[in-house]
C-alpha cells in the first residue's frame, strides 16, 4: 500500500534506511532528478526551461533533472543560489555531473522562460525563506511560467503544510517515496498543484521500521472492513441509529437519518422534538419517529439496546437538555457520533464531554467547534486532531477541505478527496448521518469516521457543481456500486 504518509523525521529515515541497505545516496539523487525529468517531459512540449538550485540535495536533485532535459534537447538555464564550490556530499556529485553554464539564481533567470523547476528547497525546510530565496519564490510567483516543484514548493513546510515566509504556487510536485503531511494539509495541498510520488529506489521494506501512524484516506485502507449487506442478514443485523431531532432547525437531523438509512442502517428512529413531530413523520416515510417530551422519554428509547449508535449534535440547538442527552446516551454504554451544537453546549468543559466516551464515540467539530471544546491547541491541523483524539479519549474528525480523522491511539489520516461543492448548508448533517449508519452496522468509530469522510468526498464529486445537501445521500448508491466493484469476487455476501 501507496497511502502511508511520512513526517520529514520518517522520510530523512528511509532515506538513510535505504542508503544502509546497500542503495548509494547518488543513486537516489539520480533517480530523484531522472523523475522529475520524466514528468515534465510527459506533460511539456520541449521549451526553455529554467531550473533554480539550492544549497542542499534537493538543489543537487536539480542538477540531475538539468542533464537529463539537455541531454534530451531542451534549452536549458540553471541558476545556483549560493557557491558552486561549496555544494558537498551528494549535491557536489550532482553539480559536478552537469557540464553546462552555472549562473546566479536571480529572478532575471526567469526571463523567457516556458518553464521554471523549483528545486530551493525540500520539505525539511528548517527556517522560513528570505533574502534572495524569498526573492526568487515571490519572482516564481509573480511570472505566471509553469512551475514543476522538486519534492515541495520550496518555502512549504512539509510536516505542516504551511508557508514559511514564502511559496511559489506549483503546477505539477514531484516528491519521492511517499508523500508528506504538507502535501496533504492546507495551504500545502493547493500550492502543490498536482501530485507525483516516485519511486527512487527506497526498499519497501524500510517502512517497517519507521513506525507508520499515518495514510491518506483511500479505501484501501478500510474497504476490507465495509459492512456490505449479507445475504443471510436482516434489517435487525443492520443497526438501529438514533437521531436526536431538534425543534427548530429539523433539516440538519432529517439530513443525517436519510444518509444513515442510505449507508445501510437497517432501522432509523429520530427522537423528535413534540412540537417537530409532524414535521419529521410527514417528511420521512422509511424513519420512525418518536415524540421525546422530557428526559424520561429519551432513556427509555435508549433503554432498547437494539438502539445501538445514536446521533446528537445536528440541529439540536446548544442547551444544558443537550448536555443531559448527550450524557445519559453515553452513560447508556451507546456509540455514535457528536456533532454541532454538542460543541457549543460543552464549551470549555471538555472534561464534561470526555468521561466515559472510550473510542466507541466520534467527534466531528468544523474549526470553529474545535476551539470551542478543546481551546487552542497549537501545531498542524494534524497535531490538533491528534491531541484532540488524545485528550477526549475517542476518535476526532476535524473537518474541512483537508479533514483529518485521528484515533488516541496516534492512529490518523488525511482526507484529500472532498471538492469545493461540499461546503454548503447541510453538508455537515449528512457526513455526521454516514458515520451514525456506519456505525450501527458494527463499524468502529474511527473507522466510521475515514469511511463517511470519503464517502462524502466522493459524493461531492459525483454531484458536482449546483450540489445542495439534499443531492449527497441520494448519490451514494452510484458512489456505494463503484467502491463495491473494487473489490474482489462478492457471491454469497
Ligand atoms: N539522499 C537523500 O537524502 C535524498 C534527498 N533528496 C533531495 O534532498 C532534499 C533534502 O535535502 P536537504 O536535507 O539537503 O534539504 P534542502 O535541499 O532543502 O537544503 C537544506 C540546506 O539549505 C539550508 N537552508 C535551509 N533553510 C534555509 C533558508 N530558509 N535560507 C537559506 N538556507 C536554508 C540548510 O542550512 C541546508 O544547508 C529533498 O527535498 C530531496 O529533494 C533526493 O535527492 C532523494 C535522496
Ligand atoms: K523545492
Amino acid at each position: 500500500m501507496a497511502d502511508e504518509i511520512l513526517s520529514i523525521a520518517q522520510m530523512y529515515a528511509a532515506d538513510r534506511a535505504a542508503m544502509a541497505a546497500g542503495v548509494a545516496g547518488t543513486t537516489l539523487m539520480e533517480n530523484a532528478g531522472r523523475a522529475v525529468a520524466g514528468a515534465i517531459q510527459s506533460r511539456w512540449e520541449p521549451c526553455p526551461v529554467s531550473i533554480l538550485c539550492g544549497p542542499g540535495n534537493n538543489g543537487g536533485d536539480g542538477f540531475v533533472v538539468a542533464r537529463h532535459l539537455a541531454e534530451a534537447g531542451w534549452p536549458v538555464r540553471l541558476g545556483l543560489l549560493g557557491d558552486a564550490a561549496a555544494l558537498g556530499g551528494d549535491a557536489g556529485w550532482a553539480a559536478s555531473t552537469w557540464s553546462g553554464p552555472v549562473e546566479r539564481a536571480g529572478p532575471e533567470l526567469l526571463d523567457g522562460a516556458g518553464l521554471v523547476v523549483d528545486a530551493l528547497y525540500g520539505a525539511g525546510l528548517g527556517r522560513p525563506l528570505d533574502g534572495a530565496s524569498l526573492e526568487l519564490a515571490r519572482a516564481m510567483a509573480d511570472r505566471g511560467i509553469p512551475v514543476v516543484a522538486v519534492d515541495v514548493p520550496s518555502g512549504l513546510n512539509g510536516d505542516t503544510g504551511a508557508v514559511m515566509g514564502g511559496a511559489a504556487q506549483a503546477d505539477l510536485t514531484v516528491t519521492f517515496f511517499r508523500k508528506k503531511p504538507g502535501h496533504l494539509l492546507l495551504p500545502g495541498r493547493a500550492l502543490c498543484g498536482t501530485v507525483l510520488v516516485a519511486d527512487i529506489g527506497i526498499p519497501e521494506s524500510v517502512l517497517e521500521g519507521l513506525g507508520t501512524r499515518l495514510w491518506e484516506n483511500t479505501e484501501r485502507l478500510w474497504v476490507a472492513r465495509y459492512p456490505w449487506p449479507r445475504l443471510d442478514g436482516h434489517k435487525y443485523s443492520r443497526g438501529h441509529a438514533l437521531v436526536l431531532g431538534g425543534r427548530v432547525m429539523t433539516g440538519a437531523a432529517r439530513l443525517a437519518a436519510r444518509a444513515a438509512l442510505r449507508v445501510g442502517a437497517g432501522l432509523v428512529t429520530i427522537a423528535a422534538d413534540p412540537e417537530a413531530w409532524m414535521v419529521y413523520s410527514l417528511s420521512m416515510p422509511s424513519v420512525i419517529v418518536q415524540p421525546v417530551p422530557d428526559g424520561q422519554a429519551f432513556q427509555d428509547l435508549l433503554a432498547d439496546r437494539r438502539r445501538n449508535a445514536v446521533l446528537i449534535g445536528p440541529g439540536a440547538g446548544a442547551s444544558a437538555e443537550l448536555r443531559g442527552q448527550v450524557r445519559a446516551a453515553v452513560d447508556a454504554g451507546k456509540a455514535g457520533v457528536l456533532d454541532a451544537d454538542v460543541f457549543g453546549a460543552f464549551s470549555e468543559d471538555l472534561k464534561g464531554l470526555a468521561a466515559g466516551l472510550e473510542s466507541r464515540w466520534l467527534l466531528t467539530p468544523h474549526g470553529g467547534e474545535f476551539a470551542r471544546l478543546f481551546g487552542d491547541i497549537p501545531g498542524s491541523k494534524l497535531d490538533q486532531a491528534r491531541r484532540a483524539a488524545a485528550l477526549a479519549g475517542t476518535p476526532v474528525l476535524l473537518k474541512g477541505a483537508d479533514t483529518v480523522v485521528a484515533h488516541p491511539d496516534g492512529r490518523a489520516v488525511v482526507n484529500s478527496n472532498a471538492p469545493p461543492d461540499l461546503a454548503t448548508a447541510g453538508s455537515g448533517d449528512t457526513l455526521a448521518g454516514l458515520a451514525v449508519g456506519l456505525i450501527a452496522q458494527g463499524v468502529d468509530a474511527f473507522d466510521a469516521g475515514c469511511m463517511a469522510a470519503w464517502l462524502h468526498g466522493e459524493l461531492g464529486t459525483a454531484v458536482g457543481p449546483g450540489l445542495i445537501a439534499e443531492d449527497l445521500a441520494e448519490a451514494l448508491p452510484g458512489v456505494l456500486r463503484r467502491l463495491k466493484a473494487t473489490l474482489p469476487d462478492q457471491r454469497g455476501q
